[in-house]
Order: C-alpha cells, then structure tokens, then sequence
C-alpha cells in the first residue's frame, strides 16, 4: 500500500497522509491468512470468493500484520465492500472469545440501514459460534431486552447459597448492531445490558452519525468504555462483588479487551463512510487512537467505476412528464426516485399514482410513514414487487439493493454528498449503473457546480423524446386536479388531527 498526496489537504496530519488502496489486489478467499475455514464456507455461501480492495486493505490492519494497534479510518466509494470490511475482521477476531459478553458494537443512523447490517453479521458471525443481537426498536422493548439480556443458568446439582443474589442478567449477545436511540435506552434502563467489556466499536456512515447528538450517545459510549483507572478500578471491583460465576475480573477486563500484557484495555475504532467529514472537530468527538486513514485515490470523493451520470434538461414545471417519460422508457427496470423533502416525495408518489397509463408499481419511502409500513415498502422494492420507490434522503445512506440498476434525482440534490449516497445505490460491488438528474433549466450551471466538487468536468445529456413527453400531457392535466383534491382533503385531515408538522429532509 502506498501513501498518496491529497488535494483539498485536510487539516488533520493523520489524514493528509492516507493509505491508497487502490493498487491493491482482490485477495481470494483461499490465500486471505488467518482467515477461519468455517468463515470461508459463511462467506462462500454469501457469494463471497474474494475480497474486494477496501476489505484485505482493512484485514491487514487488523487481522494481519497490524494487529488492531491503531483505529482505521475509511474513506471509499458506495458499495465498495464497507460492511464486510469490518464485520469479516471483528468475527474473526472473536472467534475464539470463551466467554459469551458484548464485545463489538456497531451504530448505524437508520433502522433499516442497522437490520441490512446485523443480516451481514448474522450470515458470519454464528458460524464461529458468535451471537448477533439488534437494537433498533424494530420490537418491543421487551422483545429486545429478551434477546439482549439473560439470566445466567444455574448448574444442576449444585447447593447455592441463599443469602446471596441470584445472579445478575449478562449480555447474551457477542455482537450488537444499533441506532443511537435504542442504545441509549438500553444503556440506561436494560439491567444486565453494560459495554464494559467491549471491544471494538464501529461508527458506520460516521459523518452521518456526528451530525446526531441523541442523548450524547458517543460521549455516553466513550465513557462506559474508557480505559482509565477509574474504570479499571471499578471494573475490578465489581468482580468482588459478584460471587455467583462472574465474568469480570480483573484479568478480563485486560485480556477481553485485547490488551493483554498492557497497562490498560483500548477500546477498538473503525470509522467509515464513503464521504468521511475532515472537519478536526467532528472527529474529535471520537477520540481515536493513532488513526490510520485508508482512501481510494487522491480526490477526496469518488464516484463508484461503473456510475454513469447522465442529467435530463427541461423546463423545471415539465419536471413530472419528463419523469414519466423516462420510466416509460426504462421499461420494468427497477428504480429509486429522490426528492428534497419528505412532502415533496409524498406529492410526486401521488401524482405518479394518477398516471394510469404508467404500468409500473410505484412506493413511498419516508419518515412520514410508520417504520413498520416503510420496511415493508422497502421489502417488496427488494422483491420486485414495486419497481418505483420515490424517497426523500432517509434513503441514501448506506442501503444495497441487489439489482439496482437506476437511481433518478427528480430534485437536485443540495449538496455533493448528497449526490454521491442517492447515486451509490447503484453501480455497487462494481457493477454497472445510470444515475439520471432531472435539471430544470435555471439550475444547469448549479449542476455543473456541484459535480465539479467531486472533480467531475462533464455529465452526458440524456434526451427524452418529444413525443413520449407530448403525449402524456392530457393525463398529466388530468393527474394535476386530482393531485390538488387529494392534498386538500389531506391538509384538511391533518389539521383536524392537529399533526404535528412534519417538516424535515430525511
Ligand atoms: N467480497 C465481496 N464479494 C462479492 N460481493 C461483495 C463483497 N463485499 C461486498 N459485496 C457486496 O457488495 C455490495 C456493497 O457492499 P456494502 O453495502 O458493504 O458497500 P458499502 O461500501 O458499505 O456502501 P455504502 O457506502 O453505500 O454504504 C453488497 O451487496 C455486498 O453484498
């Protein structure tokens, strides 16, 4: 791996000096050292032969040669192989752990963003004996707490003592995938539930995630797990006030750590995102450990190889007919629609609706709708059973859909960021992919712009027959009043019920 100059320098010393991958070469399963064979079997049944760049990058800090000593930073495209970057290391690592406790933790911004990555772990991690736990509010509280924690069984045939205790409930899982929020509430109220013997810690999508402050939820988990004499001390203690089979003791607490034979355990970072923030103070909030910043090249942001960016030119009020247009002419072919704003998203899902000549399932995606409604949403887009979602931005980060081959900004994205998650849904794990922008005439030089912070000059110009356009008029006409009527008797409902204005991006 060779270090690379950067443009754009960063302020941070340890990012102006980033490790390259992209001379590196995919490592197949069979020469990847150390890796466990019931691993390879878990990973062959996933389709995984090889490791992409990004993933044996990451392995040789960790698993390989540089033993987990310093925190890894990864700045890669979408769909470059983040989760199994480091999900493949973490397991690994504890596959041989003895004793069952939470060892790894990883948080993620959205729930189904969490659900898409525990599916990763679960598909490895339980091959090596580990257990994989979620916490996203998905269930009950209770539900969870039922899986998260468990009272330890006692052995048959042996007298306990009375005056003590039963034992306290432990972590029943050995890796947790999370939201901020439900971590938060287990941290403080699920008995039993503690990360004193964690690990490794996983920030995904990390420049996301810096932006929520829920509860302190970083400061919170820095806390639980830092490796001063306090925390040591009380970890030692604890183990005296425990008799009925503990875990921790004061050996433990270094070894489980991983820092046998070191003053004091260190808590594992990995922080990645395909836009990660450079901001000093952003990510000091992470506190990282001699962090190592692992990059794909010298533009600090890439589009995935097989992206082809094209922009659809109009008059800005002809946006919707030139978007039913170009569905027409994508024929069944699955796609993701992108507007500004939830509102926004919920009109042009109910305008599409009113086109009754579009032979294609269309679905809405937003945090307007119950979680429950918008996961099952989102299953039938993965199952093919709607081949339109229209999503406001809730959607860009980080979510794979196998097969996904188009992403369209019906609304110009605000920022480049923005650009490279909605168009990284697809052209992901190198393949071949068209992200289409609907650019209103006034915002052509705005587009240009935008693309040029990602050091991109040109974007082809996709035309739209006339006559596809021409003829959908009349319908649209039609689509238009029915789209006011519905808003009206909408607006009306709402006030009724004095919802709470919902007004937000996500
Ligand atoms: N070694 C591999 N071999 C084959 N497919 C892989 C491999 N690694 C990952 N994939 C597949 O590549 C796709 C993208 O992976 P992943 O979701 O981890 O990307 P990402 O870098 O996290 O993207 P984003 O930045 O959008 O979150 C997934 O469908 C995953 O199953």
């Amino acid at each position: 791996m060779a270090a690379v100059k950067r443009k754009n320098a960063p302020v941070l010393p340890w990012m102006r000096s980033p490790v390259d991958v992209t001379g590196m070469e995919r490592c197949p399963l069979d020469s990847l050292p150390f890796l466990d064979p019931r691993l390879k079997v878990a990973l062959g049944k996933m389709g995984v032969s090889s490791l992409f760049q990004v993933q044996v990058a990451v392995w040789e800090e960790t698993i390989g040669p540089g033993g987990f000593e310093r925190d890894v930073c990864v700045s890669s495209p979408t769909g470059s192989g983040k989760t199994l970057a480091y999900a493949l290391p973490i397991v690994q690592a504890l596959s041989t752990r003895a004793v069952k406790c939470l060892r790894a933790l990883v948080v993620l911004p959205t729930r189904d963003l969490a659900v898409q990555v525990k599916d990763v772990f679960s598909a490895i991690g339980p091959a090596v004996g580990l257990s994989v736990g979620l916490a996203v509010g998905q269930s009950s509280i209770a539900d969870e707490i039922s899986h998260l924690v468990k009272r330890p069984k006692l052995d048959v045939g042996i007298c306990y003592d009375p005056e003590y205790p039963s034992p306290a409930p432990q972590c029943a899982v050995d890796i947790l995938v999370a939201t901020p929020g439900r971590l938060m509430d287990h941290i403080s109220n699920t008995k039993g539930f503690t990360l004193e013997h964690l690990q490794y810690l996983v920030v995904d999508e990390t420049d996301r995630l810096l932006r929520e402050s829920y509860q302190s939820w970083l400061p919170t988990i820095l806390k639980l797990t830092a490796s001063d004499d306090q925390s040591f001390a009380s970890c030692a203690r604890s183990f005296d006030a425990s008799p009925l089979g503990s875990i921790k003791t004061m050996k433990t607490c270094g070894i489980e750590r991983g820092f046998k034979g070191k003053p004091y355990p260190r808590l594992v970072k990995m922080v990645l995102s395909a836009t990660l923030t450079q901001d000093p103070s952003k990510l000091a909030q992470l506190d990282l450990h001699h962090p190592l910043l692992l990059t794909t090249g010298p533009t600090r942001y890439l589009f995935p190889e097989n992206l082809k960016s094209l922009k659809v030119v109009c008059e800005a009020s002809e946006k919707p007919l030139y978007l039913v247009a170009l569905l027409q002419s994508l024929g069944q072919e699955k796609c993701i629609v992108f507007t500004s704003s939830v509102e926004y998203s919920h009109r042009l899902y109910t305008l599409l609706n009113f086109f009754s000549d579009l032979k294609l399932k269309v679905g809405e995606y937003s945090k307007l709708q119950r979680q429950s409604l918008r996961s099952k949403t989102l299953a039938a887009f993965r199952a093919g059973k709607v081949q339109v979602l229209v999503s406001s931005d809730g959607m860009t980060r980080g979510m794979d859909v196998e097969g996904l081959k188009i992403v369209i900004n019906y609304d110009l994205p605000a920022y480049i960021k923005t650009y490279i998650h909605r168009a990284g849904r697809t052209a992901r794990a190198g393949h071949e992919g068209r992200c289409y922008t609907l650019v209103g005439k006034q915002e052509v030089k705005k587009f240009k712009r935008l693309l040029q912070k990602a050091d991109k000059e040109s974007c082809t110009e996709h035309s739209v027959p006339s006559e596809l356009v021409n003829a959908l008029r009349p319908v649209y006409k039609n689509a238009l009043e029915k789209l006011q009527e519905v808003s009206e008797s909408e607006a009306l409902r709402k006030r009724k019920w004095q919802l709470p204005d919902r007004k937000t991006h996500d």
